[in-house]
């Protein structure tokens, strides 16, 4: 075996391919001699194995399956077979007259064994589960017509839908809608992740979304997607593995990295301590930060083991200006948590500093007032941009948000900056490469969720002392572990339970979970 069955899903789970890299891997496959017909074979006794695990016959007997023109569907019609034989009830509907001629070969040896085949989606109402098998990557225009109107009466039906490859109506590698789209409970996505699962539109679609490995050999996904792709998922192991664990064991505060945060005000002193909080669950050896001086007791009050700097401030409580900082001191600075956008000067004279700095929340909204580029133009160390869209709007103002990857692509090319963008589908971008976050929870949607981003992002890369240090790299292993603890954190207090402080919790439960459990859990 060429590569351990371990490797293998760690990477195949970092993988994102479009259409056309797919049929280009797909062509590579079938060159080689894999014949067309065998590979449906295999992929839908995959499928059809995997269903029998999530609805056994006992609980789901009768199964309605949507039949399309293409190969989508000559896998749900392997399926049907697979299942049929096995005891399951089915019935059949194909919406259209032509089918390729692998499908219809299908077709017809489904048909000469007896299954049921219906005229009517409506028929397929009182099935207890439905496979969606309409379209695949191979939807390319608009649903209208009698598929437009299955697909409608499935959806209202309620029955738990599990969609092959792709909910059908799901366009590939923008995840939009294309007129209508099946609401899947499941999405078993076949071979490689598609592009549509990364994008926002398309999550109300997808359900719980798994991945069916058929055994592409990763070599020719290598050599279409390159050793280096272009965009890739942030997974457990790749994240685990840039957390500064294990420390060594002759280690001392001095080594494990020294952060400063510039946040704050008299009204937001919230998101001070939170940002704080979230650099502190990083291990980080020294942590300073720098308040409004009125802010002081209440910061030592949460971190008793924090350097705080306390700066002089106007009457609005704002910060005025830094005291006297020897910036050398640090490996990071994080600034902009709860500021306001009074202290312009404090943000440019930090941007002065030799060192990565994160900047969010006020001091975006105080550099798109400067000019982002002018802003950025003289800097020689990283710069983390951390916007959610509506703050990305006010400082790319000429960037088209539609596609937020391409958005975030634009934005790091015109500013050089490493940009985060924050969402239910977070996305890196820096040096032409763009890391997702594949998983979130709508728990994360409330005040103080970024600010802990905030601090854990400064934290990770100023604990971070390796010479080849990915910066971007460490910016998603940052947005990883906060989608992880709030994940973990929802699961065991629901979704309405993940307040700031809970969050902070589960940041250093998720990850000795996380590292403990690698083996089973990719
Ligand atoms: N790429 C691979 O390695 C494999 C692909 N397989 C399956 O093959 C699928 C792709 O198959 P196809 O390329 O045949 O594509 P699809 O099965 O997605 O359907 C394409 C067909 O639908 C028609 N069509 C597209 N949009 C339409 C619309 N809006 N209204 C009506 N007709 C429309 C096209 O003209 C074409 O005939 C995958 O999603 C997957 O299910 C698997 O069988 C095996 C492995
Ligand atoms: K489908």
């Amino acid at each position: 075996m060429p590569e351990t069955m371990r490797d293998r899903d760690r990477l195949l789970a970092r993988f994102l391919v479009s259409t056309e890299q797919m049929q280009q891997i797909e062509s590579k496959i079938f060159a080689a001699g894999m014949p067309v017909a065998a590979l449906m074979e295999k992929v839908g006794g995959l499928i059809a194995r995997r269903f029998q695990i999530l609805y056994p016959r006992t609980t789901h007997q009768r199964v309605g399956i949507l039949v399309g023109m293409g190969h989508n569907g000559g896998d749900a019609l392997v399926v049907a077979r697979e299942l049929y034989v096995r005891g399951y009830e089915i019935a059949i509907y194909v919406p259209s007259e032509q089918l390729s001629e692998l499908t219809n070969q299908h077709y017809c040896y489904v048909s000469s064994l007896g299954v049921r085949i219906v005229d009517n989606v409506k028929d397929l109402t009182d099935c207890d589960v439905i496979i969606d098998g309409l379209f695949g990557f191979g939807l390319n225009r608009e649903i209208s017509g009698n598929l437009f109107e299955a697909i409608e009466l499935v959806n209202k039906s309620q029955i738990p839908v599990v969609s092959i490859d792709l909910p059908s109506g799901i366009q590939a590698d923008t995840g939009c809608v294309l007129g209508i789209a099946i609401k899947a409970t499941v999405t078993l996505c076949l071979g490689i992740w598609k592009l549509a699962f990364i994008h926002e539109q398309a999550i109300a679609y997808l359900g719980r979304a798994e991945l069916i490995d058929f055994d592409i050999p990763l070599a020719d996904i290598q050599q279409i997607l390159g050793k280096q792709p272009t965009i890739t998922r942030m997974t457990a192991d790749r994240a685990i593995s840039n957390l500064p664990l294990p420390r060594s064991s002759i280690t001392h505060k001095y080594h494990e990295g020294h952060l400063l945060l510039v946040v704050g005000s008299a009204q937001y002193s919230g998101a001070a301590i939170l940002s704080s909080l979230g650099a502190r669950a990083t291990g980080i050896g020294m942590l300073s930060i720098a308040v409004p001086a009125s802010l002081k007791p209440v910061l030592l009050n949460y971190l008793p083991e924090a350097l705080i700097i306390g700066c002089p401030e106007t009457e609005a409580g704002t910060i005025k200006s830094l005291p006297e900082l020897d910036f050398n001191k640090y490996q990071a600075i994080a600034c902009g948590c709860g500021l306001t956008e009074r202290p312009s000067k404090v943000v440019k004279q930090i941007l002065a500093a030799n060192c990565p700095i994160v900047l969010d929340a006020d001091a975006l909204n105080i550099i798109a007032k400067l000019g982002t580029e002018i802003s950025l133009s003289n800097r020689s160390q990283p710069t983390i941009l951390t916007p959610h869209i509506g703050e990305f709007k006010r400082l790319f103002t000429k960037i088209p948000t539609t596609n937020k990857l391409g958005a975030a692509s634009a934005a790091t090319q015109a500013s050089g900056a490493v940009i985060l963008v924050k969402g239910a589908r977070t996305v890196i971008a820096h040096n032409g490469r763009s890391i997702v976050i594949p998983d979130s929870t709508p728990a994360l949607a409330r005040g103080g969720s970024g600010d802990i981003l905030t601090g854990l992002i400064g934290g990770l890369i100023a604990t971070d002392r390796r010479a080849d240090l990915d910066i971007a790299e460490v910016v998603a292993t940052a947005a990883w572990w906060h989608s992880q603890a709030a994940i973990l954190a929802a699961t065991e207090r629901s979704e309405l339970g993940v307040d700031p402080l809970t969050l902070i919790h589960y940041l250093n439960t998720v990850i000795s979970t996380d590292s403990n459990n690698l083996d089973c859990d990719i």
